[in-house]
C-alpha cells in the first residue's frame, strides 16, 4: 500500500515520517500523474492560500476532484481540512480554490494568528473506539482553522466548547459569546464524512499515531487484511512521549 501526501508546501514531512514509523510507504504527490500510483492522499497543512496558487500551477485540481470523487481515503490537516471543504470563509481578499467534497463550512483562522497557536487535550471517542490508547489526544493547532458547520452525512469526531479556549477573546473573527460556557457552543476540529477526514489539527506533529492508524483503516488493502501496516497496539505506542521519528514532537 502506498499513501500519497501532497508535497506542495507545508507538513508533507511530518506525514511521512510517521507513516514510516507505521511501516507503510509514503510518496510525495506533486504532479497529477502521481495519483494513479497512491491509494489513498494526505493533505498536509501550510498556507492554505498557498497552496492553492501551487496545486493551480501544476494544474492539480481537475485530478485531485477526481480523486476524491472516485471515493478514495483522502485525509485534510489544517489547510488540508480547508481544501476539502465546500465552503470556506475568513479568506483572503480574493479568496482560494478549493478542493471540495466535505459538506461543511469552514473558518479559515477561527482561532486567530500565528500568536493564538496552543495545543489541548482532546476527548477523540470514536478514535479510541478503533485504536484504543488513551480518552483524549493532545492536538496541537497552528494558526488553525474550524468547522462552523456540517451536513446530514459528516460525523463529529471532535470538538472544543468556545469557553475553553481563552484566546478566543482576542480574536475579533469570533462571534462574541456572552457568556460562552452557559450557551455551550462548541466549534468542531475533527470530521469524517464517508471517504474523507479532516483535522484542524496536526497529528504528525506529535508521537501519537492513532489518527494515522485511524486514517491507513480507512484503506480498502487495509480491510482485506493485505497492508503492511505496523501493528500500533496501545501497549507499545509512547502516547505524548518524545518518538524515535526523524521530527522535533509538541509536548
Ligand atoms: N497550520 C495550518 O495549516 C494553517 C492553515 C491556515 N489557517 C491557512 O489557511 O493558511
Amino acid at each position: 500500500m502506498v499513501v500519497g501526501v501532497l508535497a506542495l508546501q507545508g507538513s508533507f514531512n511530518e506525514h511521512i515520517a510517521v507513516l514510516k514509523r507505521l511501516g507503510v510507504k509514503g510518496v510525495e504527490v506533486r504532479k497529477p500523474e502521481q495519483l494513479l500510483s497512491v491509494s489513498s492522499l494526505i493533505i498536509p497543512g501550510g498556507e492554505s492560500t498557498t497552496m492553492a496558487k501551487l496545486a493551480e500551477l501544476h494544474n492539480l485540481f481537475p485530478a485531485l476532484r477526481e480523486f476524491v470523487q472516485m471515493g478514495k481515503p483522502v485525509w485534510g490537516t489544517c489547510a488540508g481540512l480547508i481544501f476539502l471543504a465546500n465552503r470556506a470563509t475568513g479568506q483572503k481578499t480574493g479568496g482560494q480554490k478549493l478542493i471540495g467534497g466535505l459538506d461543511c463550512t469552514v473558518h479559515r483562522n477561527f482561532f486567530g494568528s500565528q500568536i493564538q497557536s496552543f495545543e489541548t487535550e482532546l476527548p477523540i471517542p470514536q478514535v479510541v473506539a478503533e485504536e484504543g490508547g488513551p480518552p483524549s489526544f493532545r492536538a496541537v493547532f497552528i494558526r488553525a482553522p474550524a468547522i462552523l458547520d456540517v451536513g446530514p452525512d459528516v460525523e463529529v469526531l471532535a470538538d472544543i466548547p468556545l469557553s475553553a479556549i481563552e484566546t478566543i477573546n482576542s480574536n475579533p473573527a469570533i462571534p462574541k459569546e456572552e457568556d460562552s460556557t452557559e450557551s455551550g457552543k462548541k466549534v468542531i476540529v475533527a470530521v469524517k464524512q464517508g471517504n474523507l477526514l479532516a483535522t484542524a489539527f496536526h497529528p504528525e506533529l506529535t508521537a501519537d499515531t492513532r489518527w494515522h492508524s485511524y486514517f491507513l483503516k480507512m484503506v480498502p488493502e487495509i480491510e482485506e487484511g493485505t497492508s503492511d501496516i505496523v501493528s500500533t497496539s496501545t501497549s507499545n505506542q509512547s502516547f505524548g512521549a518524545r518518538s524515535t521519528i526523524d521530527f522535533p514532537i509538541y509536548q
